[in-house]
């Protein structure tokens, strides 16, 4: 580039600048004026208004008032919201206006238009052309899928042919240009050398200026029901679905809110690391939440599911431990299709039979018994869905339970506790009656009128006969007040036996056959039947119990829906199972969903393969509406570090490095704990002395991190921050976090603690290990203490490089 573009590009930023700045200052006075106005109205809003209610014109007019009042001040917020949001925008386009341009000429015209890009759009003082384009209006997508040369692009209005003459890159700091290139490639590699060489954040970054091809389709993909993001450990998945979320905020900002798209995250700090993005681009954050949240929620009352750590942690350190295969074996069971087909089968057979009730009892008095429900149940017509005669049943106890109050008012029980009624309720009961006595009056009046009026005498002229009316009332209160529980927990379907209705499909093989439409079972069937009846003894449940669980209380209460949620995203979407994507489906039925994992990296072992073609996701919603993009461009590390992780995986060979270079990983085998122990501490030590500020130490499970942190600890790492599931918030600096807790996350550099044939030995240890490797931008480093797991001896021995002893 000469000179001359140099120049005619600072002139350009200078005038674009000079631009804002005055547009800036313009605004400002208005954005400051009008919030007070708009305080001021508020503040005085009662002043305005005399409540006057004398007359009926005089309520009418105060009424009208009101409204008028509330439109006003409604207005002027709506304005100055506008003009904030302007002005915001300015301000933050104003140290860096734009970060590209294209010259593109449309076909059939001979003019060539400059296109610049930034994170919002500018307009000129005639309000007509643009100086900036937002990156997500139709035309910037030129400049995320083209080269140089033919290119179209589509809009509302169809699909715009021509030619682009010009892709230009900018780093604009603090408003000057540091450095321009002219790409030849779609988004040239120098501006992602730049971006990629640099340290790892605590928070995540948006990547709107380098965004490439493939990501730019998942971001923009508007049509599909379902959109499948399978995609290499650091190829950008979280990064595309974020800015996704902004483009989607952008292009359907008239109808759809931040708050009607939810993001599935993986544990709460993945919330935290992902959440200054959007707030960057100059978008509201979307919600964020984790299944666990979700389970805790509804079943949190009754049952506590345990969390998928603690899961995690079971499967990863009690080998060996009594019935360990069976739970394994359960594990994988009760996330299969198999096994929801069984559940569905059971549906059918509880809408003939085995429904559980519990009765509903008063001062261990028996008012209703399950066998009365069971009876009134299954005396409804069986063709109606199971749920609707739960409703029935729910109808009928309610007013049961209606006619049965009536019947206790004269029990003696409540004669009983009239006796004893302290102070307190008598004085309440007793206000009641006085108010009801003024009641009472007035509607003695207005029927002595009404008879009078119509010739007609009362049979009986009776008093106010106070004491009797007291008395009656005292105990209509004692026996409501009993009954008012009874009443509340029917309404919320608690006569169903839910834990016994789950419980009964874990009584013997044959049982379940019976009632799941004759279900094959897994080999250990009796002893995890065993586990899951003694887990929920203790009121609890296994994680891979909850979501099956909640399918079969939905079976019996009625699908809960979402229905305001019109965006759904699953990140590291190979860890759910096929259980809870069609529980996903059913809460949110408005909504399109947007799935991104990879499958390299499921180590849970629920997990659903996200792109194999008989994969349950394509099936969700049907491979029509169904969309699968691969990325297999990984952006997070250095080549040397693909190269090594890649070389772990079966398949791994269409995982592409970007071309960032930096030394091979390093392997250091040490005998003993101790010496393992002060050399990670030493190479910390000289890792930070290079300048890496993020570092992770990462163990396999929580229990290996916990004594990874106090040996490291003891030889010197004091500063060592410990990652546990609790942790909320994630900090920069040197840590030990276990491998399940830094998915999706990044370090500068990763140590992984034990990488030994006893610490990653069997063949589903492999996706761990791959999963810690992958964490790395800049340096991986691996120790042993014995013998190098199978999946390092595997690897070719030019792709790392061996530390003197
Ligand atoms: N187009 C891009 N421009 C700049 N940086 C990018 C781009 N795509 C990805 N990156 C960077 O690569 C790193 C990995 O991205 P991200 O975390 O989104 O990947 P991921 O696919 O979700 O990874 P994982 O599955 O391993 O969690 C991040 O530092 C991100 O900023």
């Amino acid at each position: 580039m000469d000179a001359k573009d140099w120049q005619q590009e600072r002139e350009r930023l200078e005038e674009v600048r000079n631009k804002l700045q005055s547009r800036i200052a313009e605004l400002e006075p208005e954005v400051a004026g009008l919030h007070d106005q708009a305080a001021d109205i508020r503040r005085r809003f009662w002043e305005e208004v005399t409540i006057n209610t004398a007359t009926d014109e005089d309520f009418e007019e105060t009424f009208h008032t009101i409204n008028q009042q509330s439109a006003v001040l409604a207005e002027r917020e709506r304005g100055h919201k506008l003009l904030t949001q302007q002005w915001k925008s300015m301000n933050r386009l104003l140290p860096s206006p734009y970060f590209g341009r294209i010259d593109y000429r449309e076909e059939g015209t001979d003019f060539r238009e400059q296109i610049y890009i930034g994170v919002s759009s500018f307009l000129d003082d005639d309000g007509l052309s643009f100086l900036i384009y937002d990156w997500r209006t139709p035309i910037a997508s030129l400049y995320y899928d083209y080269s140089p040369g033919p290119a179209s692009y589509d809009t509302p209005g169809g699909r715009i042919d021509g030619t682009m003459e010009l892709k230009r890159q900018f780093q604009i700091q603090h408003g000057h240009i540091r450095n321009m290139f002219d790409a030849s490639e779609t988004i040239g590699d120098e501006l992602l050398q730049q971006v990629l060489g640099k340290g790892a954040d605590s928070q995540m970054k948006s990547i709107v200026a380098t965004i490439q091809k493939e990501q730019n389709a998942i971001i923009r993909d508007d049509a599909s029901r379902m959109l499948i993001v399978q995609g290499a450990a650091g190829s950008g998945k979280t990064s595309a679905a974020l800015q996704r979320v902004a483009y989607l905020l952008y292009k359907h900002r008239q109808t759809i809110k931040a708050d009607q798209i939810v993001l599935f995250s993986p544990n709460p700090m993945f919330a935290s690391y992902v959440s200054t993005v959007l707030p960057e681009l100059g978008e509201e954050n979307m919600q964020q939440t984790t299944f666990q949240e979700y389970l805790d929620y509804w079943l949190g009352e009754s049952l506590r599911p345990e969390d998928p750590f603690d899961q995690m942690e079971y499967v990863l350190t009690a080998q060996g431990t009594p019935g360990y295969e069976a739970r394994l074996q359960g594990i994988a069971y009760k996330a299969s299709d198999a096994y929801l087909q069984a559940l569905q089968h059971y549906g059918a057979w509880l809408g003939q039979d085995g429904m559980r009730f519990k009765g509903i009892r008063l001062q261990n008095r028996e008012l209703i018994t399950a066998e009365r429900m069971h009876a009134e149940f299954y005396g409804y017509d069986r063709s109606l869905p199971l749920h609707n005669r739960v409703v029935l049943l729910q109808e009928w106890l309610l007013k049961r339970l209606a006619s049965l109050e009536r019947k206790e008012l004269g029990a003696a029980w409540v004669e009983e506790e009239l006796n004893y009624l302290d102070a307190d309720q008598y004085a309440e009961v007793f206000g009641v009656l006085h108010k009801d006595r003024e009641l009472f009056d007035l509607a003695e009046h207005y029927t002595s009128v009404r008879e009078r009026l119509n010739n007609k005498r009362r049979e009986e002229e009776g008093d106010f006969d106070f004491a009797m009316k007291e008395e009656a009332m005292l105990r209509r209160s004692i026996v409501k007040e009993r009954f008012r529980p009874l009443r509340k927990s029917v309404k919320r379907f608690l006569f169903v036996d839910l834990q016994a209705v789950y419980g009964q499909l874990f009584e013997s093989e044959a049982a379940y056959r019976a009632r799941t439409n004759g279900a094959d079972v897994p080999t250990l069937w009796s002893e995890i039947c065993r586990q899951t009846n003694e887990k929920m003894l203790g009121s609890e449940l296994f994680y891979e119990d909850a979501t099956p669980y909640l399918y079969v209380k939905e079976l019996i209460e009625g699908v809960r829906t979402n229905t305001e949620i019109r965006h759904v995203f699953v990140d590291e979407g190979q860890d759910y199972s096929s259980f809870q994507y069609e529980y996903l489906k059913k809460l949110f039925p408005r909504a399109r969903m947007t799935v991104l994992g990879d499958f390299g990296q499921a180590i849970y072992m629920q997990s659903t393969h996200l792109a194999a073609s008989d994969s349950t996701l394509v099936r969700l919603y049907g491979e029509a509406d169904t969309c699968l993009i691969r990325l297999v461009r990984s952006y997070r590390s250095t080549r040397e570090i693909v190269e090594f992780t890649r070389a772990m995986l079966p398949g791994g060979e269409e995982i592409m490095p970007f071309d960032r270079r930096g030394p091979k990983p390093l392997l250091t085998r040490l005998d003993g704990r101790e010496k393992r122990n002060a050399r990670i501490i030493a190479d910390i030590a000289a890792l930070k002395a290079e300048g890496f500020e993020s570092i992770a130490v990462i163990t396999k499970s929580a229990a290996e991190c916990r004594d990874a942190h106090a040996a490291l600890r003891l030889h010197g790492g004091e500063d060592l921050q410990l990652i546990t599931q609790e942790t909320v918030e994630f900090e920069r600096g040197a840590m030990v976090i276990p491998v399940y807790l830094a998915k999706g996350v990044e370090f500068d550099a990763v140590l992984v603690y034990e990488a030994s044939d006893e610490a990653y030995g069997p063949e589903n240890e492999r996706k761990l290990l791959y999963t810690a490797c992958t964490r790395a931008m800049h340096r991986l480093q691996l120790y042993a203490t014995g013998e190098w797991s199978p999946f390092v001896q595997a690897l070719p021995a030019d792709l790392f490089e061996i530390a003197p002893y």
